[in-house]
């Protein structure tokens, strides 16, 4: 991308679209273009269209999404199906029809069947049964992947699919019901120490495994994919089936290669924020996934690789989270 290119960042007020942001800004980039929702929903396709009628941008980071953990995909499942499919098929059209150069879209590691071979690789996508808890979620993000393959074969797009593992980092939403696991437990082992609570409450068993990206690795690895050149870019862009007979869809995993028990993170999270309590499992609440590690040679093999050590960047999150509460 030049310096000067016209790059939309769809969600920069979000976790992973502020560290794009923080990024591009970071590395020169000059002329970004950036609405918040309740300047452009994004379900509104007719304002969508309009808006890229307007803007051409020349770079799409598509980072605005209904998003939330395993308890919010269960109580607004429609929300998550309907909104997810609107804004991505809204951005996808109208960035083909304004001639976007490149557009990277992002999925989740919630695509894989529930019980896929460990560590998921791209192949592994549409294999078997999805989870329960986010399946109207995930069907959306792959019907976002399927949606930019078709693109690339029908009108030659360069549409890319990244499916970063569970994310955290400054910015997160740490909502006490909404968010995902480590916003969560940073607030609860927090507002534990703060009221000297005896025990601190963990959901599920303890025994599922999560793999955690920081949110800064992630932007960088975004820029770094949207910056690649035509040799690898073009091969990441998946082949037409009806020549190929492959199932190559534009997929690209975004993780760290490694994962943790919710047991250990909690033991981690607590140790960073310095909580002397008890924790304790509630085996009511769902558990989802057993394990979602993700396979991310094809993105070591094009040379990126995350930087952040996992208790280095909680302690960043559970740093700005504190100067959140106390101000
Ligand atoms: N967080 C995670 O652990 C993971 C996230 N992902 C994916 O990464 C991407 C970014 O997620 P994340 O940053 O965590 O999400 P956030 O919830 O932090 O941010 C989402 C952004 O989308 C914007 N947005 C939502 N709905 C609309 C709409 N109708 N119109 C316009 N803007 C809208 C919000 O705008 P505003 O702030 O103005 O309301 C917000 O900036 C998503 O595609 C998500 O599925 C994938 C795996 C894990
Ligand atoms: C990113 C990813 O995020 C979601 O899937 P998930 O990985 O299951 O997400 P989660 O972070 O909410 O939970 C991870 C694990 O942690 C346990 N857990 C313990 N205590 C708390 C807790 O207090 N809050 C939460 N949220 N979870 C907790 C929880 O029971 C589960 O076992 C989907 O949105 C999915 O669609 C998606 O893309």
């Amino acid at each position: 991308m030049d310096k000067n290119a016209k790059i939309y960042v769809a969600g920069h007020r979000g976790l992973v679209g502020g560290a794009i942001v923080r990024n591009l800004q970071a590395a020169g980039y000059t002329n970004l273009l950036l609405r918040t929702h309740a300047e452009l929903d994004l379900t509104n396709q007719a304002a969508t269209a309009a808006f890229f009628e307007a803007e051409k941008p020349d770079y799409v980071f598509l980072a605005a999404a209904k998003v939330g953990g395993i308890l919010a995909n269960n109580i607004y499942p429609a929300e998550f199906i309907r909104d997810n499919l609107a804004i991505q098929s809204n951005i996808i059209h109208a960035a083909y029809v304004n001639q976007v150069k490149r557009l990277l879209f992002l999925g989740s590691s919630c695509i894989y069947p529930k019980l896929a071979p460990q560590p998921m690789k791209e192949e592994h996508l549409l294999t078997g049964p999805l989870e329960p808890t986010n399946r109207p979620y995930a069907l959306a993000k792959i019907a976002g992947v399927e949606m930019c393959w078709s693109y690339n074969r029908q009108y030659g797009t360069q549409y890319l699919a990244a499916m970063p593992t569970n994310l955290y980092g400054p910015g997160d939403n740490y909502h006490p019901d909404n968010s995902h696991v480590i916003p969560a437990l940073i607030r609860k082992f927090h507002e534990a120490k703060v009221a000297n609570a005896p025990t601190v409450t963990v959901w599920g068993t303890g025994t599922p495994r999560r793999e955690f990206l920081y949110n800064e690795d992630m932007a960088d690895a975004c820029v770094y994919l949207m910056n690649l050149p035509d040799e690898p870019y073009t091969r990441l862009l998946g082949s037409d089936e009806s020549k190929t007979g492959k199932f190559e869809p534009p997929l690209i995993n975004i993780g760290v290669g490694h994962d943790v028990t919710i047991k250990e993170l909690a033991e981690t999270i607590q140790r960073v924020v310095g909580y002397t309590g008890d924790i304790v499992f509630d085996a009511s609440k769902p558990d989802g996934t057993p394990r979602k590690l993700m396979d991310v040679s094809r993105l070591n093999g094009i040379g990126w690789s995350a930087q952040t050590a996992f208790e280095a960047g909680l302690t960043s999150a559970y740093i700005e989270f504190a100067a959140q509460v106390e101000s």
